[in-house]
């Protein structure tokens, strides 16, 4: 279990980690997703006890990581951005040295290795030095380097970043796999990572938590305030009355909250109602029920949020803006 209590870092006068607190439970997969610089680096190394918060407290697997930081250290299996990896050795002897660094006792070095290697498919280059290998090898070194020592807490900065297709098929497995029985903890700009592997999802931006829930959970909270859109036939020239009476009905509806009412951009006689709406089921039946007596309806549509809608709705900005 990984515990944050109000935790903030800052370089100088610069709050870039503002009072985060979280916590990430067992057999759970969280994703960090945020824009560039938004902290969730920083937030991993605070966690993993690279580097200690300015204030508030982090707590890993019962210990504090700052009294307790060699035992607590030792619950961690970390994957940083760029591992760092002894280029000159080999795989089998870059294991091994990680593997005493980390105090896997002697007589369990060589079953670690075997398992960390079939665990993370690292069989065809075991004895290949490690400046030879493709990137997506030395990922997944970096990877079987975290699993040493069967850390309860995996940590994964941007763990797929860089890899081929297949290789981010075969990353994603083994990390949805330690998951099942361990906590981990991802940071990711991919957001179809998150929804294919994590159980709940943090979004931080500019040192804040913004959000934490599973998506289903984020998806709600947004849709509080969804929106629905629907077109109607008016008759030639009637537009503004139409327009005023066709928005009195529909705020009449339980549910709609306000009304936005513009001629159609692309069909001439028809008008565009956006209705911004709480949660509620049933209510587009309604909406189309209070509609259709009066008005020739031709298109009503409630888009549920996406994660990059979600994303949005935060950040105010998408995805693929904000890692520009
Ligand atoms: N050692 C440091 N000294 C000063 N500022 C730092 C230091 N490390 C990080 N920062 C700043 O802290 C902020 C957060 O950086 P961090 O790397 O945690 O963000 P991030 O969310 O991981 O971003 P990215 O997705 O780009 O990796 C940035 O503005 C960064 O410049």
């Amino acid at each position: 279990m990984i515990v944050l209590e109000s935790v903030s870092k800052r370089f100088g006068a610069k709050t870039v980690v503002d009072q985060v607190s979280f916590t990430v439970n067992p057999g759970e997969v969280l994703g960090f997703l945020g824009p560039n610089g938004a902290g969730k680096t920083t937030t991993l190394r605070m966690i993993s006890g690279y580097t200690t918060a300015t204030s508030g407290r982090v707590t890993v697997a019962g210990y504090d990581m700052v009294t307790q930081h060699t035992i607590a250290a030792r619950k961690i299996g970390y994957l940083p951005e760029r591992p760092p990896l002894y280029d000159t050795l080999d795989v089998a002897a870059y294991l091994k040295f990680a593997a005493k660094v980390k105090a896997v006792p002697r007589r369990h070095i060589a079953d670690e290795l075997d398992r960390v290697v079939v665990a993370c498919r690292l069989e065809a280059v075991f004895r290949q030095e490690i400046f030879k290998l493709s990137k997506g090898y030395r990922q997944r070194v970096g990877l079987a380097q975290a699993l040493l020592g069967k850390p309860e807490i995996l940590l994964l900065d941007e763990p797929t970043i860089g890899l081929d297709p297949t290789q981010i098929q075969e990353t994603r497995d083994v990390i949805r796999a330690f998951g099942e029985t361990h906590t981990v903890m991802l940071s990711t700009h991919i957001l179809q990572e998150v929804t294919q592997i994590c159980h709940r999802v943090a979004i931080i931006d500019r040192g804040r938590l913004l959000a934490i829930d599973t998506p289903a959970g984020l998806q709600q909270t947004v849709e509080q305030t969804h929106v629905v859109t629907l077109n109607v036939a008016v008759p030639g020239g009637q537009t503004d009355t139409s327009a005023q009476a066709l928005a009195s009905e529909l705020l009449e509806v339980d549910g709609v909250e306000t009304v936005h009412i513009e001629p159609s951009a692309d069909t001439a006689n028809q008008l565009v109602a956006t209705c911004q709406v709480a949660l509620k089921d049933g209510i587009e039946a309604a909406i189309a029920r209070t509609v259709v007596p009066r008005w020739d309806l031709h298109q009503l549509a409630r888009q549920h949020p996406t994660l990059e809608n979600i994303f949005m709705h935060y950040v105010g900005q998408p995805v693929a803006e904000s890692v520009a």
